[in-house]
């Protein structure tokens, strides 16, 4: 199977892209073994999160619309956002996954989505912080973190996109702002919230 997803792989995204998806496969092995959660699962969903990166958005568009995906306005002025909705559609269809879980995972990797499930945030936490992202202060730090709280990386992870998307004037698809709500949400707070009166 990998290899067959290796060699589709080949033919619809560029050398630089397999490259990367072969370290979130990487990323997300080392992460799930952290966690304790299912290494295979986790290559899987980290080796197919991308088939779909390179559909032009037309494609995009279609695939999405004749599968029912609910679309927001924000994925309409940008169908590239659906390339991890679609990622799980070709998973499914070409390459014959049945594991909910892993579909999650494909599905989830952009924006998260609140409720998600552990597998699918150490997918979603690989494709922001594999080492190819580079060596910036807060990547470093960011990778430490998805070693010690996987829910605060996830929330940490999302304030950072969204910083990256505001610098550059870019629409915000409202459901990373759900996933980081969530997501702080489940994170125990270190520092006193509270006032002594
Ligand atoms: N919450 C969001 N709202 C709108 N656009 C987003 C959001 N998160 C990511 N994007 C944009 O979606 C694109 C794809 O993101 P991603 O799947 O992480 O791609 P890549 O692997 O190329 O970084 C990027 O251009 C990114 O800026």
């Amino acid at each position: 199977m990998r290899d067959r997803v290796i060699r589709w792989l080949r033919r619809h995204v560029p050398i630089s892209r397999l490259q990367h998806i072969l370290r979130v496969e990487q990323f997300s092995v080392e992460l799930a073994q952290r966690y304790h959660l299912d290494p295979e699962q986790a290559a899987q969903a980290g080796l197919m999160h991308d088939l779909a990166k390179f559909f032009k958005p037309q494609r995009l568009l279609q695939v999405a619309q004749a599968e029912g995906v609910v679309l927001d306005p924000v994925d309409v002025a940008n169908p590239h956002l659906l390339h991890a909705a679609v990622g799980a559609i070709v998973a499914r269809d070409e390459f014959g996954i049945q594991d909910e879980a892993v579909l999650d995972a494909i599905r989830n990797h952009t924006l998260g989505c609140p409720g998600m499930s552990a597998l699918s945030c150490v997918v979603f936490l690989a494709d922001s912080l594999e080492p190819g992202r580079g060596d910036t202060p807060e990547l470093v730090a960011l990778r430490q973190s998805s070693q010690q709280d996987l829910y605060r990386a996830v929330w940490l992870t999302c304030d950072e996109s969204l910083r990256y998307l505001i610098a550059r004037a870019q629409q915000i698809h409202p459901r990373m702002v759900l996933t980081r709500n969530w997501a702080l949400g489940l994170t125990h707070k270190k520092t006193p919230t509270s006032r002594s009166h």
